[in-house]
């Protein structure tokens, strides 16, 4: 796998006012970790997704819906950001505070820090311009900084890739979106710390197709800049669902320090080389720790040597289901009303004897809350969910085909979200992250 820079250059501004080609050099000032504050709804339809035709792909695949309205849209969408972004910038600049690490719409995020290095800077909500060089290589888009997990499972989902770091979930799904990238490989659950519910969000948001999965073994370990004891340290950073996976091994090491999220794990040891941080250590790859020069203090430390994350991959346009070996497909409905809903769906499966391997549920965006009055005892509030659930068969086969169009009829929404080749690697530890 090799990884390559975004598409540099290309100023927020440059791309609203579609005005001349983008400069090429960008400043040696990269943002750790430009935080863009997605308020923006980016395709308000999406949530009344596509019908599922007969083959089980959703009928709706048209390029231009996928990105709001219209150009003008999103224009006007990123004029919004970019103003956000500048003043953050500006914030930013005026506190100087290299080392801190302040919190953004309850994220901790990190300052802008001097780098000097040829790694590749994740993709910002600025670099999305819709006018990628293409090579031959797949460019598969994920979310950190090089050593990141997530790179080395877009490496194992496309062995001969060409890796797009991007700063936010949000731009992965956007990088695809809009060409830039042909696939976003981006994880949903881990073994020890559960789902990771952004991209649930995501994936009901964004009208891409989940047409893989990959399982990577996740091996974490401690580290800090050659030379620190782990006597001296104060804090402990790393992504939350790191932290999540190595909270007991760090109690059990007696360390005296503090617990901070960032964005990944991999971007925590890049903080950590480019500001001297001598008190502070990151949980990350042992990649990370030879990109970014850190010493490894402790290997293995999440709580559970099987420690696994599922990631999806995410393209386009949908691939065609098989029977010939062993699919997954993955859905997502919405309540109607009446008694039992729930249970007569996955009825629908467990009939068919289908199995079932997970199911999620959040927060109905458009209908959190349910009201029913009841005279005698008043107005009890219902919270109102989007469920998400995965079965081990393929659209292809009649009996996945049959269950859906049971499940149409208790839901008022439904949408496919891919049907692909289940991950069947044998577990081998020794070929661990
Ligand atoms: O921070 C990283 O290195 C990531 O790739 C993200 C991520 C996650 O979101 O769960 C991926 C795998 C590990 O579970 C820990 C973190």
């Amino acid at each position: 796998m090799h990884t390559i820079a975004p598409s540099s250059g290309v100023t927020l501004k440059s791309l609203v006012q579609q005005t001349s080609p983008p400069p090429a050099q960008i400043s040696r000032f990269v943002p750790a970790r430009l935080v863009v504050q997605c308020g923006y709804r980016f395709d308000s339809a999406n949530t009344n997704a596509s019908t599922v035709n007969t083959n089980g792909i959703p009928a709706s695949n048209n390029f231009a819906g996928h990105v709001g309205a219209s150009r003008a849209d999103w224009q006007s969408s990123c004029a919004i950001l970019a103003s956000k972004v500048v003043s953050q910038q500006q914030d930013t600049e005026k506190t100087g505070g290299a080392g801190e690490i302040t919190v953004v719409n309850g994220h901790k995020s990190l300052d802008l820090v001097p780098l000097d290095n040829n790694l590749p800077k994740p993709l910002t909500i600025t670099d999305l311009s819709p006018a990628p060089m293409h090579g031959s290589q797949l460019r598969v888009a994920y979310q950190g900084v090089p050593g990141a997990y997530s790179e080395a499972a877009a490496g194992k989902a496309y062995p001969k890739c060409e890796a797009i770091p991007c700063d936010q979930f949000e731009v992965a799904f956007q990088a695809v979106e809009l060409w830039i990238a042909d696939r976003a490989v981006l994880p949903v659950e881990n073994s020890l710390g559960g789902s990771i519910h952004r991209n649930y969000d995501l994936l009901l948001r964004h009208r891409l197709h989940i047409v893989g999965e990959v399982q990577l073994p996740v091996h974490h370990c401690l580290l800090a800049l050659p030379g620190v004891r782990k006597e001296y340290l104060t804090r402990v950073i790393s992504h939350p669902q790191a932290l999540a996976q190595c909270e007991l091994t760090l109690t059990k090491l007696g360390l005296n320090v503090v617990r901070e999220a960032v964005d990944d794990t991999a971007g925590a040891a890049e903080y950590i080389a480019a500001n001297n941080l001598r008190d502070t250590a990151a949980i990350a790859s042992a990649r990370a720790a030879e990109l970014y020069g850190l010493q490894i203090l402790s290997e293995g430390i999440q709580d559970d040597s099987s420690n696994v994350t599922r990631f999806v991959m995410l393209a386009r346009e949908p691939i065609i289901p098989r029977t010939d070996r062993p699919f997954k497909t993955s859905i997502v409905f919405a309540h109607d009303k009446g008694t039992s809903v729930l249970f007569k769906v996955l009825s629908a499966f467990a009939f068919r004897n289908i199995s079932l391997t997970k199911i999620e549920s959040r927060p109905h965006r458009n209908r959190p809350i349910r009201l029913v009055d009841d005279a005698n005892v008043g107005t009890a509030k219902h919270f109102e969910y989007m469920f998400y659930v995965d079965f081990e068969a393929s659209m292809a086969d009649v009996r996945a085909q049959n269950a859906l169009a049971e499940v149409q009829e208790f839901t008022s929404f439904l949408r496919v979200l891919g049907s692909y080749p289940m991950d069947m690697t044998p577990w081998c530890p020794s070929r661990e992250e």
